[in-house]
């Protein structure tokens, strides 16, 4: 028994890349195709952003002599780049899916709108939200939060590539401790990084229960989904 109605599922951008070191990895998106189609079967609605560290991070542009707002446009259309390849990938398993851009940039993908995205929920569409929040010096860990409040979601998801929240970050530290559930404040205290604080207190101050987990390993979207206790769940 599915224990969400509605979710907000954010992609890393850097997963997406798989065993390459940039781009797209044509396996790890369908992949991920693939999952996403068989929630979206059990009836639950599915809204989704992607990141786009696989093309460019703004900031990471910025030292190699970008301007800082250029730099994060050019990772918007990174994430765009990415749900349309998502969007893509879905289609190809017969899937149908609306692309809503926070920026304007038809036909590329619709001018994003609540309505527009709930409408199409309701009609059993996966719903990509891309470009982010359209803003730059934002991330999209914060559209998502963003957009998760906005369309009602029950939960952001973040699907990454390490099991869930960590005591430090496990990629760094072999000593780390995983959590099976933290508070947003306990995320404060400790420094943990495994989101940016803005997305954080979004999702406090709103409510909005969050799960980490790790999307690579195949079938654990549906595991969470089916209330299986896997990766970290925040709340109060
Ligand atoms: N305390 C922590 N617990 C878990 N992951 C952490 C923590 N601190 C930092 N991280 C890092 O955060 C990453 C997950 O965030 P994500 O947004 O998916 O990655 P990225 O920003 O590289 O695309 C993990 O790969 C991990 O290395
Ligand atoms: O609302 C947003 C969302 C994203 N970005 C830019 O898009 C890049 C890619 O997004 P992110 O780093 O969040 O992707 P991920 O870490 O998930 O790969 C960021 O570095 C920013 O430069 C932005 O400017 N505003």
């Amino acid at each position: 028994m599915a224990t969400y109605k509605r979710i907000l599922l954010k992609i890393s951008g850097e997963s997406l890349m798989g065993e390459q070191q940039y781009g797209i990895d044509a396996q790890r998106l369908q992949q991920y195709a693939e999952q996403i189609r068989e929630v979206a079967a059990q009836g639950i609605q599915v809204a989704i952003v992607i990141g786009g560290g696989n093309i460019f991070r703004g900031l990471s542009g910025t030292s190699k002599g970008f301007d800082r707002v250029k730099g994060d446009q050019m990772g918007m259309l990174a994430t765009t780049i990415n749900s349309l390849a998502l969007s893509s990938a879905l289609a190809s398993l017969s899937v149908k899916t609306r692309v809503l851009t926070a920026i304007r940039m038809e036909p590329i993908g619709e001018f994003y709108s609540k309505q527009k995205a709930i409408e199409s929920l309701e009609r059993g569409e996966i719903v990509l939200l891309a470009a982010g929040t359209g803003n730059p010096f934002f991330t999209t860990d914060t559209g998502s939060s963003l957009r998760a409040i906005e369309i009602e979601a029950d939960v952001m998801l973040k699907g990454t590539r390490v099991d869930g929240i960590y005591t430090a970050d496990p990629e760094k530290d072999a000593t780390a401790v995983k959590f099976d559930e933290i508070t947003y404040d306990e995320i404060y205290k400790r420094g943990l990084k495994v989101m940016d604080l803005t997305a954080t207190t979004m999702c406090k101050e709103n409510h909005l229960p969050i799960v980490v987990f790790n999307m690579d390993k195949y079938g654990n979207l549906k595991k969470v989904l089916n209330g299986e206790s896997i990766g970290t769940l925040v709340k109060e």
